[in-house]
């Protein structure tokens, strides 16, 4: 099930957008805004020229209005943006307190960017009067911006005491390649929207928003396919090709929420107000694509354990059939090898241990060497990492047939507290404690 509700654009009448436009004497914030009330007859209007364009070159132009109106509520049980389907821009963002802001510069920076947040993903022009125009025209676009607590922010906030165990370092892994400067950091941003200017635009405005309390760390950008773009909705396709995120676990699977999220613990308790919250890992996986290329693809296959067309297992059926670990084949060899990334990964091969994957891919353009700087941000949420993420690495590390083509080159975890409630903000929970 996914947090996404289909939210017109606010009431334009807020800000100078409702002014006429000079061309065509409607407001381009006001016709979006009557997508809701009359239907499409303001996107037609808005649209025109574009349609024109289209029906010259014998195209039908693209639905705009689902993917623009589309949003997702800032208040709730979680955080948006652990369940949101992928969208098709991410923005990944650690920032570092700054010297001298403690706990009370904190909970004033959590209150801003909460109240913030709420306006961007209702599609409001964040009050102050300093918003920078980048998103006007467009609605929420499932605009969601979620927030996270690194190790280090206890510290720095003085507590200590609150921070829980399974903040603790993760191990170090053997073919970890890690850059410090690009990994941890006192706090976390990831923003996620399907249209890229709606994502940059609540970035920057995340950013200002900053102020002198805490300075950008890392920052890294991604993307995922467009809603649309294929016949029908699937599962995502990654740089390498392959179908990404089949045997996801599912909202409506019984134990979903006790493996994603943390549970309730009695108020008054240790680490009480992290219930509803989850851990984030975040691996910046750059994917060595020239070599992975030049492999012909019956051998990428074997890689994965999966077909590469339609992410079939290996011994037969449809993406969606369970893989059959112990089928051997006519040469009395395990169909899918004993080095495959889905048998290693898989639960039923890590003591139940699992993992909802979200991720983005990446691509920053050409490396020193030559070689494509492309890859995935890996993002995996769970109640608890040494039950998700940590034995599933550890065992990948040991022996998986895709750790030739890959190379962790930054790793993050971050405490993500749960929703907030109207009028309160995102880690209150936790800073007035
Ligand atoms: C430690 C966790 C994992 C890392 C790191 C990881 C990297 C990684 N994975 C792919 C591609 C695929 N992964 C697939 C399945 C899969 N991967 C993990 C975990 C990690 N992957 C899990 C838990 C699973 C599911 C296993 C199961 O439940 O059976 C698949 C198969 C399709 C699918 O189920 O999603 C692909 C393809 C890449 C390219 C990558 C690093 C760049
Ligand atoms: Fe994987």
């Amino acid at each position: 099930m996914s947090d996404t509700v289909n939210n017109p654009v606010k009431d334009a009448a807020k800000d100078a957008l409702s002014e006429p436009s000079s061309d065509s004497g409607i407001s381009r914030r006001r016709l979006l805004g009557t997508v809701g009330a009359a239907g499409a007859t303001g996107l037609v209007l808005g649209a025109a020229g574009g349609a024109a364009a289209y029906a010259a070159a014998g195209e039908t132009p693209a639905e705009l209005t689902t993917v623009g109106s589309t949003g997702v509520p800032f208040y709730g049980e979680h955080q948006a943006g652990i369940t949101t389907p992928l969208q098709a821009r991410g923005h990944l963002i650690a920032f570092d307190l700054a010297p001298g802001a403690g706990r009370k510069e904190a909970a004033a920076l959590m209150r801003r960017w909460s109240a913030l947040a709420g306006e961007l993903m209702a599609g409001e022009v964040p009050g102050g009067g300093d918003d920078t125009g980048v998103a006007l025209d467009a609605g929420p676009s499932s605009l969601t911006v979620t927030f996270g607590f690194g190790r280090t922010f206890f510290d720095r906030t003085a507590l200590v005491a609150q921070r829980p165990p399974e903040l603790d370092p993760l191990p170090a892994f053997s073919s970890d390649q890690l850059d410090a400067g690009r990994s941890n950091g006192d706090l976390w941003v990831q923003i996620g929207a399907d249209d890229a200017l709606v994502a940059f635009h609540a970035l920057r405005a995340i950013q200002k928003a900053a102020g002198d309390a805490a300075r950008v760390r890392w920052q890294m950008n991604g993307f995922n396919r467009s809603p649309g773009a294929t016949g029908k909705p699937m599962t995502a396709r990654n740089l390498m090709g392959q179908i990404d995120g089949t045997r996801n676990p599912k909202p409506s699977e019984a134990d979903f929420d006790q493996r994603i999220f943390v549970p309730s613990r009695p108020s008054g308790t240790a680490y009480d107000w992290l219930a509803g919250g989850s851990y984030a890992v975040v691996r910046r996986i750059r994917m060595l694509l020239d070599d992975w290329e030049r492999l012909p693809q019956k051998k990428q296959e074997r890689v994965i354990g999966r077909r590469k067309s339609d992410g079939a297992p290996l011994t037969g059926g449809s993406e969606t059939t369970e893989l059959a670990l112990d089928r051997a084949g006519p040469d009395g060899k395990l169909v899918i090898p004993g080095n495959a990334h889905a048998r290693i990964s898989a639960p039923e091969q890590n003591g139940g241990a699992a993992m909802l994957r979200r991720p983005f891919s990446f691509h920053d353009g050409i490396a020193p060497d030559g070689t494509p700087d492309a890859g995935l941000l890996f993002v995996c949420w769970q109640a608890d990492p040494l039950r998700g993420f940590v034995p599933v690495q550890r065992k990948l590390d040991r022996g998986d047939a895709l750790s030739a083509f890959i190379r962790h080159e930054a790793s993050g975890l971050f405490a993500v507290p749960g929703g907030a409630r109207k009028g309160e903000y995102v880690g209150q929970r936790l800073l007035e404690s």
